[in-house]
């Protein structure tokens, strides 16, 4: 799935309009029907739910954001899952957001209970299989119960909920439209849909005009502001969002929830809290990252007629990183198919240099977890001190003691470590490594030396951080991994400054200086030097744990040996990481008891 910048957006707009001929208003009759049939899903869910009838939908409480029944999400593997790229896969462990779809809502076809408020009315089947449906999607058992504002601004977000409102109220829903701004200054595509829904007779209220009370209805609708938003929403808006999270009622926003920015994620000051958003066409960029991917709540793609094509031909570099994102465009086996005639020689061989006296387990994680990801042979070098105590904790490791009788490792191991690495298939260095005397020309000899790729993480990084290493030279693939208190470091900037377009950053990052940046935290970044970025959507906040780190280094070296090329690695690595964290919270039944250890047993 193509992830997108709100420029980009403008452009396949355009595109689609000036070039392919479709006209706007059918594009924006789209996006409104999408909104409406996501509100209409949304009532279904909550009349399902055990709690069914609570308004307390989407709001945020306490700091915990609760879903749509008003539940507090944090079991594992609880329905806050979302079907990727069409996979049906368990999302995250019942965290705030991050939820992700991109299917069509509703069934079609057949005939489906009306009763049960889960399809269309249906007309029967008799024994030749003549079914008659009405329109599942937009039907609603109970409808005459619901009663939405739609909040509307006076751009075509305003005019995607206007549209919006006129299929809800065609699904018995009663509505009313709330403008923020005065409806005569409305434009274009936006009057046309103002017109329509007047014509039908929709009662409508100006804010700051008319009386309004947003506590008094089952939901809202938020189209107030979308892509062409520009700073900290003003005026009307400001009031209008503030409101509406304050009325605890069920959100649903159009496009993007307002008050976000839609490429870096930063929410400004008031932005909305959404329980869905509806996102139209293609998956924005700030909907994938902190913070507002959480304002956000459940993220819906969907389909408004424009080609996805457009985002091909039109270069977009960054993608969700689902499984046919990982097959189709990465080529990544996922079934990791192993050849009958293998032997542990087939799936190569790590060298892994990590470890000091202090961080000696550091080593041992990403060892075992590059045995658990699949390669043949390990070979850890570390400090001769460490050698007594990690000897016989991995029977299946390969340890190769190197000068450091203090427990510490030392510049003059380079030439050591190089013979090692000349019969491996790939290296890994930094996990629990420590800083020492002379570590920039150690480091920069193995950059330079070393044949085949390498993985850069933990103190390694911070060793790169205080060196010009642009002017290293390297003909193989780099990875760093860093954490984004590491990229601060290398990127020179504070924590604040990488967390604020993680996107951004980590792909001008990767671009110049020529490396495959993974840059850790909530959604992942894999930036590759050509550009490309995937954001991985597997994993949960338990993962946030010492070690894990090192796992995931144990795992790209794992299968940076079995011969996948570096961009594989890496990607591939960071979704079976979050996969198998996924796996491993489940069996503990809570994300936070999850240990690093954990992740490598689930892999
Ligand atoms: N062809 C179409 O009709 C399509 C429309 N789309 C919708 O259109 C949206 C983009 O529409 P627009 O470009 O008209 O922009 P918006 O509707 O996002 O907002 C623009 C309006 O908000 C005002 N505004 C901007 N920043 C503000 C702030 N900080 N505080 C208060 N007011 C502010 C501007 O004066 C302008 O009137 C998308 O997010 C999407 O919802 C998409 O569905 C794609 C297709
Ligand atoms: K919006």
């Amino acid at each position: 799935m193509d992830v997108v910048t709100a420029e980009e957006m403008r452009a396949f707009d355009r595109d689609t309009i000036e070039r392919l001929g479709i006209p706007a208003i059918a594009l924006m009759e789209n996006a409104g029907r999408a909104i409406a049939e996501e509100v209409i899903a949304l009532c279904r869910r909550r009349a399902s739910s055990a709690g069914g009838g609570a308004w307390g939908a989407g709001a945020v409480d306490g700091g915990v954001r609760r879903n749509e029944a008003g539940v507090p999400g944090s079991d594992v593997g609880r329905d806050g899952a979302g079907v990727v790229g069409g996979n049906a896969r368990r999302v995250g462990a019942g965290t705030a957001g991050g939820v992700v779809r991109c299917s069509e809502t509703g069934a079609t076809g057949g005939v489906a209970d009306a009763s049960s408020g889960r399809g269309a009315p249906g007309f029967g089947a008799d024994a030749t299989g003549f079914t008659v449906s009405g329109d599942a999607a937009l039907t609603l058992a109970g409808a005459g119960g619901e009663h939405w504002l739609v909040l509307a601004g006076k751009g075509n977000n305003g005019g995607d909920g206007l549209a919006a409102a006129r299929h809800l109220r065609e699904a018995g829903i009663a509505v009313t439209l709330v403008y923020a701004a005065a409806p005569e200054s409305l434009a274009g595509e936006a009057a046309l849909q103002r017109d329509a829904a007047a014509a039908m007779g929709i009662p409508a209220v100006v804010y700051g005009k008319d009386a309004l009370d947003l506590a008094a209805c089952s939901g809202i609708v938020d189209a107030l502001l979308g892509t062409g938003s520009a700073g900290a929403p003003r005026g009307a808006y400001a009031e209008l969002i503030a409101a509406a999270n304050a009325s605890g009622r069920a959100i649903v926003s159009a496009d993007i929830p307002s008050g976000l920015d839609a490429d870096t994620g930063e929410t400004h000051e008031p932005c909305m809290h959404a329980s869905v958003t509806v996102c139209l066409a293609f998956l924005k960029r700030g909907l994938l990252q902190y913070p507002g991917a959480e304002a956000a709540g459940r993220v819906v793609v969907r389909s408004i007629g424009m080609p996805a094509a457009l985002a091909r031909e039109g270069g977009v570099k960054v993608s969700l990183l689902t499984p046919e994102v990982l097959t189709a465009r990465l080529k990544v086996d996922l079934a990791r198919r192993r050849s009958p005639e293998g032997h542990k020689g087939t799936y190569g061989h790590v060298l892994l240099a990590a470890g000091s006296l202090r961080m000696s387990g550091a080593g041992l994680l990403s060892a075992r977890a590059a045995l658990r990801a699949g390669c043949g042979l390990v070979t850890w070098a570390l400090p001769e001190k460490l050698l007594p105590y990690v000897i016989g904790s991995v029977p299946e490791l390969m340890l190769a003691p190197v000068a450091g009788g203090d427990g510490e490792w030392k510049a003059g191991t380079a030439a050591e470590v190089l013979r090692l690495s000349a019969s491996r298939d790939c290296i890994a260095i930094g996990p629990g490594l420590g800083r020492f005397e002379g570590d920039t020309e150690w480091l920069r000899r193995l950059w330079e030396e070393t044949d085949g790729p390498m993985v850069i993480d933990a103190d390694a990084l911070n060793i790169l951080a205080d060196a010009d290493y642009r002017s290293w030279s390297r003909r193989h693939p780099v990875i760093l991994t860093p954490h984004p208190g590491e990229m601060a470091r290398l990127a020179g900037i504070s924590t604040a400054e990488v967390q604020r377009d993680r996107i951004g950053l980590a792909l001008s990052y990767a671009v110049e200086h020529g490396v495959i940046l993974v840059l850790k935290g909530a959604h992942t970044v894999i930036a590759t030097p050509e550009g490309q970025a995937y954001i991985n959507i597997t994993g949960h906040p338990g993962m946030g744990t010492g070690g894990a780190g090192d796992v995931l280094t144990g795992i790209i070296s794992g299968l940076l040996a079995q011969g996948l090329d570096a961009d594989q690695a890496a990607a591939f690595g960071v979704y079976l990481h979050g996969l198998a964290g996924e796996r491993a919270a489940r069996k503990r039944d809570h994300p936070a008891a999850l240990m690093a250890g954990d992740i490598i047993e689930a892999l």
